[in-house]
């Protein structure tokens, strides 16, 4: 071993390296990701890919003055390696630990924060904007993904960015995947890309530019000299070249000395240049690297020798995506105009089933949440039955599409709100606890949670069978599975209720897992409390609210959620309005971002586990004695 990997200060104890120990560098990185990802879950394949690149771009740019900015933030691991941080990878994405996302607050190396994707464009592009108002030097390097590059965003970046003409090294990874494969037509044209003429047999043409121009000639002259040989050398490239942006590459993304070289002539370029870096995903682990399914794109703590990823469900349980992509699969062998569309996720979603079941059915629209949900609306306005299965936090980004033409057009699009609450180790970026604020706002919608998998199958069904946009919401975990006998629907906006009598002290209304949660607390303690699943963000259930009012008993309403525009809010709207005299006591997340860590310990923090609630209602008992 080269140097101890924890004991890296910063970059500049890689600059004097040979290309030989920053390779042996590399591979002592590798070594160490694969083992510590393996005892805290992360991010790998993404990081495996990207170990040479970062060294390089680390050995040629002088991170913090340059500003290297990663898309979506996931594959940074090797960035903190390089930037100090290798002796806090034992605390990634737990509590008070590593983001696993760059992170201001983290690191002077961190000059933007992400988690979503196709970002990076933008902020490199107000970086560079704003460097050159301040007059100032220093390159913007963002790092985007071939799978992040197609986003929206991304484009619409780049089409400014080829036209304000400001100098960036734009890196793009290309490893031919996104979280398992890639899709679309630019996917397509990347290949021809990646198969075209390799960069290193342009460099002679390249360091020739460089070599003709005549001593005494000014920098910007050889530049221009580079910059048309780079241009004459790339006829198959259309694509970035049509933006108006120079481009460099292929380059072999695990040749340290090639990258070295074409990232120190994109250094000295003037104007926006893409280096086209080719990279496998997983690159070392040969379990990582097969994979084309997305498993080790993210994975939790596993058996380096075998693979075997240590996330074992309780008996009897499956993921909430698989119940719900289950039962998709079920409704669609009898309703043939079911079709089903992600953006990018069908692995996290558990789609793999309905694509191979039925393909012609079946949509990838890559990391496209708004064309996603738009698309959606049109196949429900022209007589499909679309189910579009969506992250909570991703849907964020469509939320004027959910209300432009969903809402507004009012059509019967199932939506599928995955990872909906705290997600945990992922952190602010990716907690779904907004949508049911953003959601109750639309009218026309219908907002639900089951709180059990049984439930879920009828909410689904439910869903099937009416004729406006219908979201259901569940969360990241798992919930006991087995298919229904029969599907029921269930009246929209009712809710239900467990042990309302006369020995109730108390009413608890909340939903999802929570239901059952305070109802087994309950009954193990013989807290004589009445527990309300509100299984219905919108419409609620006002007559069920009534009576809670007549009982004069206190009311808590325990929510997982952002507090703000979340179920207590519309009860006591609903209430105000209608003259229902109900005051609630209001458990939920306070006005701010949660960070990362475990759900346990989150819930803690928040102030949302069972312990608060009880205590709060053991006091609420007390007090009414
Ligand atoms: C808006 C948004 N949609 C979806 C995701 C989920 N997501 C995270 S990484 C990723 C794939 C990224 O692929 P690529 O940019 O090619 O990077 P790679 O992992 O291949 O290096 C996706 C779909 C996200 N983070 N943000
Ligand atoms: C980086 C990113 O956005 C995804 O990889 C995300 O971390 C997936 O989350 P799940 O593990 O919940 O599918
Ligand atoms: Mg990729």
């Amino acid at each position: 071993m080269l140097m101890n990997i924890e004991e890296i200060k910063g970059p500049e104890d890689i600059k004097t390296m040979s290309v030989k120990e920053l390779e042996a560098l590399s591979s002592d990185i590798r070594k160490f990701l694969i083992a510590s990802i393996a005892k805290t879950g992360g991010h790998l394949s993404s990081n495996l890919g990207v170990v040479e690149l970062t060294v390089a771009l680390h050995y040629v740019f002088d991170s913090p003055r340059d500003k290297i900015i990663f898309d979506v933030g996931h594959q940074s691991y090797v960035h903190k390696i390089l930037t100090g941080r290798a002796p806090a990878f034992k605390t990634l994405r737990q509590f008070k630990g590593l983001s696993g996302f760059q992170k201001r607050a983290e690191s002077i190396h961190d000059p933007w924060e992400a988690g979503h994707s196709s970002t990076a464009l933008s902020a490199a592009l107000g970086m560079a904007v704003s460097r050159d108002l301040n007059h100032e030097d220093y390159c913007v390097v963002p790092v985007v993904g071939d799978a992040a590059m197609v986003g929206g965003l991304s484009i619409e970046a780049l089409n400014e960015i080829g036209s304000e003409q400001r100098n960036m090294v734009i890196i793009f990874n290309d490893n031919n995947m996104s979280i398992s494969q890639n899709v679309g037509a630019l996917n397509e044209t990347f290949t021809r890309l990646r198969t075209s003429k390799p960069y290193n047999d342009l460099k002679q043409d390249i360091s020739g530019a460089l070599s003709t121009s005549k001593a005494g000639e000014s920098v910007l002259n050889v530049m221009r000299n580079v910059k048309n040989t780079v241009k004459k050398n790339i006829s198959t490239n259309s694509f970035f070249t049509e933006l108006n942006l120079d481009y460099i590459g292929p380059v072999d993304g695990h040749d340290i000395k090639s990258l070295i070289k074409t990232l120190k002539i994109a250094k000295k370029h003037r104007g926006p240049i893409v280096v086209h870096v080719i990279t496998k995903k997983g690159k070392g682990y040969s379990f990582a690297e097969n994979d084309t399914s997305g498993k080790w794109h993210g994975v939790s703590q596993f058996n380096i020798e075998t693979g075997e990823v240590l996330n074992r469900l309780p008996e009897n349980h499956c993921s909430w995506s698989e119940i719900i992509a289950n039962t998709v699969c079920d409704l669609a062998k009898t309703n043939d105009h079911i079709v089903t569309l992600t953006p990018a996720m069908i692995s996290g979603s558990k789609l793999e089933k309905f694509f191979s079941l039925y393909p012609e059915r079946a949509f990838d629209c890559g990391i496209a949440e708004e064309h996603a949900a738009v698309f959606a609306a049109s196949l429900a306005n022209a007589g499909q039955r679309p189910f579009l299965a969506i992250y909570s936090s991703f849907m964020q980004r469509a939320y004027d599409q959910l209300n432009h033409e969903m809402a507004r057009m009012d059509l019967p699009v199932v939506i599928g709100i995955d990872r909906c609450g705290l997600v945990g180790e992922d952190g602010a970026t990716h907690h779904g606890i907004f949508d049911i604020q953003l959601l109750r706002a639309l009218p026309n919608f219908i907002l639900c949670e089951p709180k059990d998998g049984e439930e879920a199958q009828q909410l689904l069904y439910t869903g099937f069978n009416q004729q406006h946009p219908f979201a259901i919401r569940y969360p990241r975990g798992s919930n006991v599975y087995q298919k229904v006998s029969e599907y029921q629907s269930i009246p929209i906006g009712s809710w239900t209720r467990w042990r309302f009598n006369q020995e109730s002290k108390a009413i608890v209304i909340t939903y999802g897992c929570d239901v059952d949660r305070v109802i087994s607390k309950a009954s193990i303690n013989e807290i004589p409390i009445t527990v309300i699943n509100a299984r219905f963000f919108k419409p609620l259930d006002i007559e069920m609210l009534k009576e809670c009012a007549q009982t004069k008993l206190p009311v808590i309403v325990y929510e997982t959620d952002i507090l703000s525009g979340g179920l207590s809010s519309a009860i006591l709207e609903i209430c105000n309005d209608l003259g229902i005299n109900m005051p609630l006591v209001r458990i939920g997340i306070k006005d701010h971002f949660v960070e990362h860590g475990s759900l346990p310990q989150l819930r803690k923090v928040e102030k949302i586990d069972l312990t608060t609630l009880f205590n709060k209602i053991t006091e609420l008992i007390h007090h009414a004695d």
